[in-house]
C-alpha cells in the first residue's frame, strides 16, 4: 500500500485531476489483472493502446489511471487522472517505487546481446550462490529468487512482473540479482527505473528483425541499455565483437573489456580442450572448466569480469569457476557406454548451428563422425530453414532433419523448407526423420565408439508444442533412452 503521490515521485506528471493523496494497493498495466485499489497504466503497445482499456479498469474497481492521452473530458469523482508524457518510460519508474525500489537494496547486474545472455546470467548466478551470497536470477530458462524456482513466459518481464520479481529478492535477503535483458525488453523500457550495478555485453548478430525491421535498430536498442547507466556503474564489452566498442560508447559507466584475441581488462585462451572441458589461461592464471566450446571462453571472461568488478579475488573467482556445470541445455555433453558423445545444445539459429558445430569440428578434427540432429520451429521465420541445413550439412558428416516445435504449421512442411536449401552433395549425406524421438534413436544406432552427436534447438525446453499444445518431450531423457543409460 503507497500514498499515490509517493508512487508518483520518479515521474513528471504534466496534469492530474483528483486526489493525490489515496492509497494505492497494486500497479497493472492489463487492464485484465486489475484489482480494485490499483493503478492502471495505459501504454501504446504494439498490437492495440492501453489508452481503450480505461473503461474496462475503472469497471474493475482502479483508482486510478496513468495516461499519456488527454485526460478524458469526463471522469468519475472517485478516480484520479493522472497524465505523463509517455507512459511507457513512466511505468518503470512507478513499478520500481511501488516494489520499495528493488535495486537500491541489491547488486543488478544485467547482460544483453545475441548469444550467451542465459549462460552469463545463470553462470554468475551460480557463482556467486557458491561464495555464499544471497542471490537472483531472471533468465530464459527460469527465475530464481534465493533457490526458489519461478517459472517464466519470458527473457525479461514486462516491468510490473520484473519489479515485483526483484522486490521479493530483495525482501529475501538477496544481495545480487543477474538477468537478462532482451532487445525487446530494453526497446519496451521494461528495465525503465532500475539502477543497474553492471552490465555486459555479449555478441550482436542478425535476430528479431520482424520486431526491430533494421540491424542498425536492433543494435541501438542494445545501446540503449549502456547509454542509460549511471557512472557508479561498470559497463563489460567484448572486444571480439565489432559491435562491442559501439555499445559503449555513450555510456557514463566505467569501461572494460574482454577478449579472447587481443589486449583486453579481461583476456583469456584455451590451452587444452575435449568434449568434458578445457584448461583455460584466464590473465595468466590457468583454470579447468567443465564449459566447452571456444563462445564458452568469451562467456566465462565476461563472468569472470563481472566478478572481479564486483570485488571477488581472481584465485576466489576462478576456485568456483572451476567447480560449476554447464547451463542446462548449453553445450551440455552425455557420454554413451560405448563411447559416443552427445552434445544437447540450444542453437536454434543458422549461426549458432555454425558455433557450436566448429566448436565440437576443433575438438574431433575429422577423426570421427559428426552427426547432427536438428529442425527448426514452426511459426517462426521461414527463412532461417534452409540455411540452418545448410550449416548442418556443412558441417556434419551426417545430418537428420527432424521437427522441433512445430506449432500451428505441419512438420514435414518445416522438415521440407529445410531440406529444400541443399544441393545434392549436402543432400547424399541428410535423412529426414519427422518424429524427432526417432531421430535421436536413429542417430545413436549409426553413432559408433568416439563419434559425438549434436542435438540442436531445444536444449533446456521440456516439451515439443504441437498446435497449441506442449506435449513432455525432453532431449536429455531421449538421449539417455537412446544410449539404455538410466532416466
Ligand atoms: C512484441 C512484444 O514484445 N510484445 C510485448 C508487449 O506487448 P504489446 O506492446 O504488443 O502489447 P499490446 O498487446 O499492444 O497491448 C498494449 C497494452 O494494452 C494492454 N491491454 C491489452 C489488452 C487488454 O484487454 N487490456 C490491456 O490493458 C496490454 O497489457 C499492454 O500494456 O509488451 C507486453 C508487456 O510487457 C509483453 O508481454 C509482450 O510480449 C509478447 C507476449 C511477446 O511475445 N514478446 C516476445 C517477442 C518477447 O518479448 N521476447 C523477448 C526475447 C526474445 C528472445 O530473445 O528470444 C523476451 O524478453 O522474452
Ligand atoms: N558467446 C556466444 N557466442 C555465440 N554463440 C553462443 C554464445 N553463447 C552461447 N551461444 C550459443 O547460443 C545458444 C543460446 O545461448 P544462450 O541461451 O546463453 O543465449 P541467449 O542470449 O540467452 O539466447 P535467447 O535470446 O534465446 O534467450 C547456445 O545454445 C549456444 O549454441
Ligand atoms: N525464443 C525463441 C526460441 C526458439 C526455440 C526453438 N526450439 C523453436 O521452437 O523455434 C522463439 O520462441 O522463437
Ligand atoms: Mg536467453
Amino acid at each position: 500500500m503507497m500514498k499515490l503521490s509517493d508512487l508518483l515521485q520518479k515521474i513528471s506528471p504534466l496534469e492530474t485531476r483528483g486526489s493525490l493523496t489515496i492509497d494505492i494497493n497494486g500497479v497493472n498495466m492489463d487492464s485484465r489483472l486489475v484489482e480494485k485499489g490499483n493503478l492502471f497504466v495505459a501504454v501504446k503497445g504494439t498490437q492495440t493502446d492501453g489508452h481503450a482499456f480505461i473503461a474496462g479498469a475503472i469497471e474493475k474497481g482502479a483508482s486510478a489511471i496513468l495516461v499519456s492521452e488527454p485526460i478524458p473530458a469526463e471522469t468519475p469523482t472517485d478516480v484520479t487522472f493522472v497524465r505523463v508524457a509517455d507512459t511507457e518510460d513512466a511505468i518503470g519508474k512507478v513499478a520500481t517505487t511501488f516494489y520499495g525500489d528493488p535495486t537500491q537494496r541489491l547488486k543488478l547486474v544485467g547482460v544483453t546481446g545475441t548469444n550467451g545472455k542465459t549462460t552469463i546470467a545463470t553462470v554468475l548466478y551460480h557463482l556467486f550462490t557458491e561464495l555464499g551470497f544471497k542471490c537472483g536470477l531472471c533468465s530464459t530458462v527460469c527465475n530464481y529468487i534465493g533457490t526458489h524456482a519461478v517459472p517464466t513466459e519470458h527473457t525479461t518481464p514486462d516491468p510490473v512482473t520484473l519489479n515485483k520479481l526483484l522486490g521479493e529478492m530483495a525482501d529475501e535477503g538477496c544481495e545480487y540479482a543477474f538477468m537478462e535483458c532482451s532487445s525487446h525488453a530494453i526497446h519496451q523500457k521494461r528495465i525503465g527505473g532500475l539502477d543497474f550495478a553492471g552490465a555486459l555485453f555479449t555478441n550482436l548478430t542478425r535476430d528479431h528483425l520482424d520486431y526491430h525491421k533494421t540491424f542498425e535498430n536492433y543494435r541501438d536498442a542494445k545501446k540503449a541499455f549502456f547509454d542509460g547507466l549511471s557512472k557508479q556503474a561498470f559497463a563489460i564489452t567484448n572486444a571480439d565483437d565489432k559491435n562491442g566498442p559501439i555499445m559503449v560508447q555513450n555510456t557514463k559507466a566505467r569501461i572494460k573489456t574482454y577478449s579472447t584475441r587481443a589486449a583486453a581488462d579481461y583476456k583469456g585462451k584455451i590451452l587444452e580442450e575435449s568434449l568434458e572441458g578445457m584448461l583455460l589461461e584466464i590473465n595468466g592464471r590457468e583454470v579447468s572448466v567443465r564449459f566447452v566450446g571456444r563462445f564458452n571462453v568469451s562467456n566465462l571472461l565476461a563472468v569472470y569480469g563481472a566478478a572481479i568488478e564486483l570485488g571477488v579475488s581472481p584465485d576466489e573467482t576462478l576456485r568456483v569457476l572451476s567447480s560449476l556445470h554447464p547451463v542446462n541445455g548449453r553445450f551440455e555433453a552425455i557420454r554413451s557406454p560405448k563411447g559416443v558423445s552427445a552434445i544437447i545444445d540450444y542453437a536454434h539459429t543458422p549461426d549458432a548451428l555454425a558455433n557450436v558445430l566448429s566448436s565440437i569440428d576443433e575438438i574431433v578434427h575429422g577423426k570421427a563422425q559428426v552427426i547432427t540432429v536438428c529442425g527448426a520451429g514452426g511459426n517462426r521465420d521461414k527463412g532461417k530453414r534452409p540455411l540452418m541445413a545448410q550449416e548442418a550439412a556443412n558441417r556434419s558428416d551426417r545430418v537428420i532433419i527432424t521437427s522441433d516445435n512445430p506449432r500451428f504449421e505441419e512438420p514435414q512442411a518445416i522438415v521440407d523448407d529445410m531440406l529444400a536449401g541443399l544441393d545434392e552433395t549436402q543432400r547424399a549425406k541428410t535423412i529426414a526423420i519427422v518424429d524427432r524421438r526417432e531421430a535421436i534413436r536413429a542417430a545413436a544406432a549409426m553413432a559408433q565408439a568416439g563419434d559425438v552427436i549434436l542435438i540442436a534447438g531445444k536444449g533446456h525446453e521440456p516439451y515439443q508444442e504441437i498446435k497449441g499444445v506442449k506435449h513432455h518431450f525432453d532431449d536429455h531423457e531421449e538421449v539417455r533412452k537412446a544410449f539404455g543409460l538410466e532416466a
